[in-house]
């Protein structure tokens, strides 16, 4: 099991937004996370991610807990998450929004390149290969020396999540990825997560985007007024009543 989320609740205040949720994410899965608007979904990827601290429960990364740890250790660990809105620097390029080093590498420390000049070159020449190869793999090597302010909002988001992949991490959690996509880009999404997924990526992902989501996972959890619901495939999903009910407002 490469994420266990055991049993968490976040208050804010006197609102329960996750109230006492477990799920499971195994190795090389593409996992869903769906609910009606205010179900808790984003505030669970933050728990998760280590952007809040949980009021109770535990998340366990590769049988560690890593519920106490900020997010940018659990990111170094192999966690990444994207933002539903896009987090990059809108008056950087494409190229130099990949290049932002992320914290913990060697070479943010200033004294670093002061001792060891050599090898800090060599490290960002390896993320600009890096970086090059990602681009090209999310189709935006020909974008990367336009502003990200010039990217249309769907670009920008798979310019987001391109960049989530200077990490190199093993789960990523993307909320919302299809959002403000138009179908040629979303459908060229589904392409490049399924081909990331056979290359070992596991994903869990939060959209409203019903195909989208069921055209990606195996396996689909889902929220309502913070707690889960219903869990199965999408085929199991999408015939409950229950979901039926509170997601899809009793049209099925
Ligand atoms: N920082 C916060 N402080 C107080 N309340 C919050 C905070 N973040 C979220 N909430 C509340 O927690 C509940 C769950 O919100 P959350 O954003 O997690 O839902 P969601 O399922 O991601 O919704 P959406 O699909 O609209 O993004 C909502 O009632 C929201 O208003």
């Amino acid at each position: 099991m490469l994420l266990n989320v055991n049993r968490v609740s976040k208050i804010f205040g006197g609102l329960i937004a996750v109230n006492d949720v477990s799920l499971k994410v195994q190795t090389n899965s593409i996992t869903g996370l769906i609910g009606p608007n205010g179900a808790g979904k984003s505030t669970l990827f933050n728990c998760i991610a280590g952007y809040y601290p949980a009021t109770n429960g535990d998340v366990y990364f590769k049988e560690e807990k890593i519920s106490h740890l900020p997010a940018n250790k659990i990111a170094t660990l192999g966690l990444a998450r994207t933002f539903q809105t896009s987090q990059g620097f809108a008056q950087m390029t494409v190229m130099e929004n990949m290049m932002v080093i992320p914290k913990g590498q060697r070479g943010e420390h200033p004294w670093w390149g002061l001792i060891n000049g050599k090898k800090v070159k060599e490290q960002e020449e390896e993320h600009r290969n890096n970086a090059l190869k990602l681009l090209e793999e999310f189709g935006l090597l020909e974008r990367k020396n336009d502003l990200i302010a010039n990217l249309s909002a769907g670009e920008a988001r798979i310019a987001e999540i391109a960049r989530q992949f200077m990490l190199n991490p093993e789960v990523l959690l993307l909320d919302e990825p299809a959002a403000g996509i138009n179908p040629t880009l979303q459908n060229q999404l589904v392409k490049i997560l399924l081909k990331l997924r056979a290359q070992g990526l596991t994903l869990l992902i939060v959209d409203h985007n019903l195909g989208f989501i069921s055209s990606l996972c195996d396996y689909i959890y889902v929220l309502n007024l913070g707690q889960n619901i219903a869990e199965g495939t999408p085929q199991e999903i999408f015939k409950n009543p229950k979901v039926i009910e509170v997601y899809l407002g009793g049209t099925a």
